[in-house]
């Protein structure tokens, strides 16, 4: 001990032990990856082994319409910890892009901040990171995919390995979302890309801010619009809850829209993570998510002091 320091001293952690306490945490890490992301700690590990909170509710009762809505999912002493670790500790993406309309290009700002992790079916990762293809278990070109291919961290894995026991679905794709306030959103769309196989099921997680999913019917093809005497589909609003899921599956994303729409008042000036589960069939699956989930601008990162996301500058982390 040196000479000078203090009894007082003595017994306050110096930033020294602080840092190595930090650095002794179970992180995952990968070279695609900003940063290491700690994986959860036990706690929550322990809550979350009593999923889900609540039975799934079928909401079947529309053409064309196969939800099971869990209100919750997560449960109740776990919620708010899993929101406030995954706000803090993933990075996130506020991707531009341009459309071409013909001879009009438009730029795209997108109106929320996305990340993602995943590898479609034709590939997969092997413990330490690399990949390789999944039939001839060969390590894959580096040419491949257009960027490089994240692992899933520890952190979401878990969440995945729980979903799919809950679902009997599997995934290989985990994006998530992170709606800073009321004035991000996601507009109408349905995730019914082919590279993502006939009738896909989808697994979507909310936890932070209470905001509202709007559902529509596709319009109607008006080849096939013939008078029936089954009813109008009539819109849905879901309000959806920290630590619910919704479980969209059969013919749904094949007929329907959903939106998450701007809004004012509630808890808009409140964060909101949405974390979905998909399985992409095919390799184009994987360049489509990552060039619209990560895109090729820098990582951002929650501040805990400024209460905001900030651009990740490769320093200060602990
Ligand atoms: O935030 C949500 O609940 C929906 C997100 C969504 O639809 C998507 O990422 O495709
Ligand atoms: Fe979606």
């Amino acid at each position: 001990m040196p000479a000078k320091r203090s009894l007082d001293a003595f017994f306050t952690p110096t930033q020294k032990k602080l840092r190595l306490e930090e650095s002794s945490k179970p992180k995952s890490n990968h070279p695609t990856y900003p940063y290491p992301i700690p994986e959860l700690p036990p706690t929550l590990v322990e809550s979350l082994g009593f999923v889900p909170a609540v039975d799934g509710k079928p909401i079947n009762d529309q053409p064309d319409l196969d939800l099971l809505y869990y209100q919750p999912y997560i449960p109740k002493d776990a919620e708010k910890d899993l929101f406030h670790f995954l706000r803090r500790e993933l990075f996130f993406y506020r991707v531009q892009y341009k459309i071409k309309r013909g001879p009009t290009e438009t730029n795209i700002n997108t109106p929320r901040y996305t990340t993602v992790f995943g590898i479609d079916e034709t590939s997969k990762f092997l413990p330490y990171g690399s990949i390789v293809d999944t039939t001839t278990n060969k390590p894959v070109p580096a040419d491949r995919y257009k960027s490089k291919p994240r692992p899933i961290p520890a952190c979401l894995d878990f969440l995945r390995t729980i979903t799919e026991n809950t679902t009997g679905y599997t995934y290989n794709f985990c994006l998530v979302n992170y709606y800073a306030s009321g004035d991000d959103s996601i507009s109408y769309h349905s995730d019914d890309e082919r590279f993502l196989g006939p009738d896909p099921a989808i697994a979507s997680f909310s936890l932070g801010a209470k905001r509202d999913f709007l559902m529509k019917h596709k319009p109607p093809n008006p080849s096939e619009k013939v008078e029936t005497s089954q009813s109008e589909p009539k819109p849905l609003k879901l309000p959806l809850a920290s630590g619910d899921m919704i479980l969209m599956h059969g013919k749904t994303q094949a007929n329907w829209l959903h939106s998450i729409p701007k809004r004012k008042g509630g808890e808009s000036g409140k964060g909101r993570i949405n974390i979905t589960f998909r399985k992409a069939m095919v390799k184009y699956g994987t360049d489509n998510y990552y060039q619209y989930n990560c895109g090729t601008g820098n990582p951002y990162k929650w501040d805990e002091k400024e209460e905001e996301m900030v651009v990740w500058d490769g320093k200060d982390i602990s």
